[in-house]
This record gives C-alpha cells, sequence and structure tokens, in this order.
C-alpha cells in the first residue's frame, strides 16, 4: 500500500488512546459514529460541488477531505483502508461486477 495511507492508518489508530481535546481525531472519535457520518456526508456534499465548478485542484482538496473522514469512520468501526483494497482486489474479474458497471 502507498506509503502515506499506511503511515495515516497508524496514526489513525494512535488517536483512539488519545485525550479528546487532544487531536481532531481523537475528538472525532469521541463524537462518535454520528459525528464521523456527519463529516463524511459534508465532504461528500462538497465534493460535488467542486467537480460542478471546473476546477480540478478544487475537486482533489475536497476528495482528499472526503478520504481523509472515511478512512476515521473506517478506524473508529475497527476497519482499514486494507479492507476496502481487498474488497476491490475481490471484485477483479468478478463476473456480472463490470457488466452491472456498464449499464449504469
Ligand atoms: N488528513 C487529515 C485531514 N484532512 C482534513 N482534516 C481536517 O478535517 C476538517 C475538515 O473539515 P472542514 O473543512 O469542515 O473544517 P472545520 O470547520 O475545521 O471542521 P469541523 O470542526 O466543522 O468538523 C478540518 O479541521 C481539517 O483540518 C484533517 N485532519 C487530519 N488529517 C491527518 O490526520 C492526522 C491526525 O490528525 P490530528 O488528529 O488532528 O492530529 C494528521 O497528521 C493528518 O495526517
Amino acid at each position: 500500500m502507498n506509503d502515506i495511507l499506511q503511515r495515516l492508518i497508524e496514526t489513525l489508530e494512535s488517536r483512539k488512546g488519545a485525550a479528546a481535546d487532544s487531536s481532531y481525531v481523537a475528538k472525532l472519535y469521541a463524537k462518535g459514529d454520528d459525528a464521523i457520518l456527519k463529516k463524511v456526508i459534508e465532504e461528500a456534499g462538497e465534493v460535488l460541488l467542486a467537480a460542478k465548478d471546473g476546477d480540478n485542484a478544487h475537486l482533489v482538496y475536497e476528495v482528499a477531505d472526503l478520504w481523509f473522514h472515511t478512512m476515521v469512520l473506517l478506524a473508529h468501526k475497527g476497519l482499514s483502508s486494507d479492507d476496502i483494497l481487498n474488497e476491490l482486489a475481490r471484485r477483479e474479474g468478478v463476473s456480472g461486477i463490470t457488466e452491472k458497471a456498464s449499464r449504469k
């Protein structure tokens, strides 16, 4: 896996024992599922707006925010990007998935 993803996974794990007021991620963990999910939805909305304003640098910035918050959600649930990469790998060559996607 990409080094930055691996380092971020480790940082997200290390925040689990941290005091809520010591960092942004520790605060989100302390607030719980609903607060994390609210950030994911909020960032997804910002991705939508950025995709429509034609500024690709803005889009990259907002997708990074969305990606980061989904990683916080996964970590909070005891999962990580490894689980997503494994799922994507599993789909490679699975009959029906690409067929279904091409119908959209
Ligand atoms: N990659 C990120 C990252 N991307 C975005 N953000 C934060 O996500 C928030 C984005 O939400 P908004 O744009 O709505 O800004 P906001 O108004 O400050 O957010 P809210 O307080 O309203 O939730 C901002 O506070 C950003 O600082 C991040 N915060 C942390 N990281 C990584 O996580 C690591 C651990 O962070 P801490 O727990 O803060 O040490 C850091 O070293 C970074 O590598």
